[in-house]
């Protein structure tokens, strides 16, 4: 039971905590730096109260979720740390790990040991709090990196906590969690961007969208993701971001050339292994949810 929940960033993932959570806490404050963001949440019933200050949205709670982007993180330790509290327990929902990791320990000299950093792999291509889906994180993996001095009750709790919102939760070195979330996460966003942006260029010369059905709609249904969200996940994640495109690009390059050179034999054979890569993940995500 949280007695007092104090959510910063009431937008999609704090804003789905927060439905969620509603049944084992006394009461939920929610800290957005958006009035009309803070308004909407009051309104919904999202959240109890609103502030836009952080210091004092965080007055006598006891569970504190940080749910903005992850530029934003560091900004917001320099402005908790005069009321960093060591009865509260702090945690984080940003996609990358070791920037908030590195973050805490640029404003704290160590990451306190009641903060532990922790990541949902659960989302959506929209956000704000009208896209809060008390739902979302049902059945979905949590990723929490904790370190060897993170205070075992603490990180008790913030398991429950996930676990009480119907995720499972795992915990993984704050690194390997970067360099597996830029191959699976961070690398198909810059995809569906670059993508999106190219083709858009070209629909204003030649009106391609006309004719863009389903294939167009799967591969790029992350490019409407939050602009800002993932410039920061970007910057906060450079090397694993930069060594996969390179990775990608000259998988690009080696594909042209099969169809450069009318390979069929070797082109055939690549696109069943992506086929059965394919496979093999839904049939893994399927299992995950049984
Ligand atoms: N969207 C996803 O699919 C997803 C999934 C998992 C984790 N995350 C991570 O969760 C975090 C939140 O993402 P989201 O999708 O909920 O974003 P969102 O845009 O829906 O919500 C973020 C909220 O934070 C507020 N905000 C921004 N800067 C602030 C600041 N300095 N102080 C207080 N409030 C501030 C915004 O006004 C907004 O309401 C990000 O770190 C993101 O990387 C997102
Ligand atoms: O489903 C989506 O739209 C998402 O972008 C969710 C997604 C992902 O890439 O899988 C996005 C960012 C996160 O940090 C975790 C999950």
């Amino acid at each position: 039971m949280i007695r007092r929940f104090c959510i910063i960033g009431v937008g999609l993932i704090g804003g789905s905590a927060a439905l969620r959570a509603r049944g084992f806490c006394g009461e939920i404050i929610g800290v957005d730096a958006d009035p009309a963001n803070l308004d909407r949440a009051e309104a919904l019933g999202v959240v109890d109260r609103g502030r836009v200050d952080p210091e004092q949205g965080v007055e006598g709670a006891d569970f504190v979720l940080i749910a903005t982007p992850v530029g934003t993180i560091e900004p917001l330790f320099r402005r908790l740390r005069p009321v960093w509290r060591p009865e509260c327990v702090y945690t984080d929902a940003g996609s990358t790990k070791g920037s908030v990791v590195d973050a805490a320990r640029r404003v704290f000299g160590k990451v306190p040991s009641n903060f532990i950093p922790g990541h949902p792999i659960a989302g959506a291509e929209r956000s704000g709090v009208e896209a809060a889906d008390a739902s979302l994180f049902e059945g979905k993996r949590v990723i929490l990196t904790p370190l060897p001095d993170s205070a075992p009750d603490a990180l008790a709790r913030v398991g429950e906590f996930w676990t009480y919102l119907g995720a499972k939760v795992e915990r993984m070195e704050a690194e390997r969690h970067d360099e597996v979330l830029a191959a699976t996460s961070h690398l198909p966003h810059v995809l569906a961007f670059t993508l999106a942006r190219m083709l858009g260029r070209k629909d204003e010369q030649a009106e391609i969208f006309r004719y863009a059905a389903g294939g167009f709609r799967d591969f790029t249904r992350i490019a409407s993701s939050d602009p800002r969200m993932w410039l920061d996940i970007c910057r906060a994640n450079r090397e694993p971001l930069l060594e996969l495109l390179a990775e990608y690009e000259a998988a690009l390059r080696e594909v042209a050339g099969l169809i450069r050179n009318d390979d069929a034999g070797r082109l055939y054979a690549c696109f069943s292994e992506a086929r059965s890569a394919r496979e093999k993940f839904l049939q893994l995500t399927e299992n995950n949810h049984a």
